[in-house]
């Protein structure tokens, strides 16, 4: 007969002693806790130096360190393996950055990487950085979109960040205007949840101008309406801009990221003030990387057709054709005396896939600008 499996002399023992075994007592308890939390302290301090040794020996091992010190695909992939390890109660994105953080030290001791990014710090696109890089890394806050682009193409930053487009609102055309002036490449993306919250110091009723960057002031656009109809709505360059703005104007708020409230010493008077509850922008990576295929990749391209009846269709064509895939397509005009338009499409896989690879040599014939932005590892949205 098949007995009930007994508790092993070790668990009995250890069920009895420590923290259980002073459990009546709430200060013996604690004291108890407390040698435990030490002691777990010393072994993670322990295993954390141990897993950025063996990281630091991998890195200078590495036959390409460009190559191993931006890995998005890996990172990604090494999340979702230490996330299925988990059983809680961490959740998935706590530890999620402290894998970010160790692996951001330990590059950041073998090649300093500088990002530059549309500040000022805790804009959404700070957090993308943060999410993609990490915190030791050198993130370097700009006023303008444009300015993030110039850092990279005069070489003062390594990689850039910026806002390409959001499921509420579309196109970022800043960041579209700039790649039809700058020669600059996309090496990854970021998705992120974008959660807006109403920041200030003044109560909701007190308050008469609202400031964010155009594209946060449309993604709540109807709560805004609704909620704060006496307010003036003014447009800035980013959402932390506009917490500074908020904080230094009597009767102003913004509307911006949580952590900018914290930041900036806002209030938070309304959270979650997104007319979308699935609200996500996903931030491209300026850099000149160039990217192994993974398997799951996006490739990027700006194009330009004759402006004549039937080139975008045709152009078009070759990707139904070859069975490709689009998940995005832009019209931008074009600036001077030119008339017409610039396509930015994103189609599924990598330049060097023979689909893709086909497609771009037929959609040679029928550019009169084409210019692949980049081939680079899709990525899932972050929350
Ligand atoms: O202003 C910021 O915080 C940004 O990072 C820019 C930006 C954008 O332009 O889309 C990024 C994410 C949100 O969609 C709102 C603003």
């Amino acid at each position: 007969m098949a007995t009930k499996p007994q508790p092993t002399k070790k668990t009995s023992k250890a069920s009895t002693s420590g923290s259980a075994k002073a459990a009546g007592n709430p200060i013996k308890a604690t004291a108890s806790l407390e040698t435990e939390i030490e002691k777990l302290d010393g072994e993670i301090v322990k295993l954390l130096n141990q897993r950025a040794s063996a990281t630091l020996k991998l890195l200078e091992a590495a036959p390409d360190k460009k190559a191993v010190l931006f890995d998005p695909k890996a990172d990604d992939l090494l999340a979702l393996k230490l996330e299925e390890k988990s059983s809680g109660p961490l959740p998935a994105h706590a530890l999620r950055g402290v894998l970010r953080q160790v692996l951001s030290s330990i590059r950041n001791q073998v090649r300093t990487q500088r990002v530059a990014y549309l500040g000022p710090a805790f804009s959404f696109t700070h957090m993308a950085a943060i999410e993609r890089f990490g915190e030791a890394a050198d993130l370097i806050p700009v006023n303008t979109i444009a300015a993030v682009f110039e850092e990279v193409n005069r070489g003062h930053a390594d990689f850039g960040l910026v806002p390409i487009e959001n499921s509420t609102d579309g196109r970022i055309i800043d960041t579209l205007d700039m790649f039809t002036r700058l020669p600059l490449r996309i090496c990854g993306e970021v998705q992120l949840a974008i959660h807006h919250n109403l920041l200030g110091r003044s109560a909701r009723g007190e308050i008469t101008e609202i400031y964010s960057k155009p594209q946060a002031l449309s993604q709540c656009r109807e709560w805004l309406s609704r909620n704060m109809p006496q307010a003036r709505l003014i447009e800035v360059t980013s959402t932390s801009t506009a917490a500074q703005l908020g904080r230094d104007k009597p009767g102003a708020a913004a509307v911006a990221s949580r952590q900018a409230a914290t930041e900036y010493g806002l209030e938070i008077l309304a959270a979650n003030i997104e007319d979308n509850s699935q609200n996500i922008t996903r931030f491209a990576v300026l850099g000149d990387r160039i990217m192994a295929p993974t398997g799951q990749d996006r490739t990027s391209i700006l194009l330009q057709t004759a402006d004549k009846p039937g080139a975008l269709a045709n152009a078009l064509e070759i990707f139904k054709r070859l069975k490709i895939n689009l998940t995005w397509i832009e019209s931008f005009p074009l600036r001077g005396p030119e008339s017409g338009y610039i396509f930015f499409i994103d189609a599924e896989g990598h330049m060097k896939d023979t689909r893709v690879k086909k497609a771009l040599d037929e959609l040679t014939t029928h550019a009169v600008r084409l210019e692949v932005l980049g081939s680079y590892p899709c990525s899932e949205p972050i929350d």
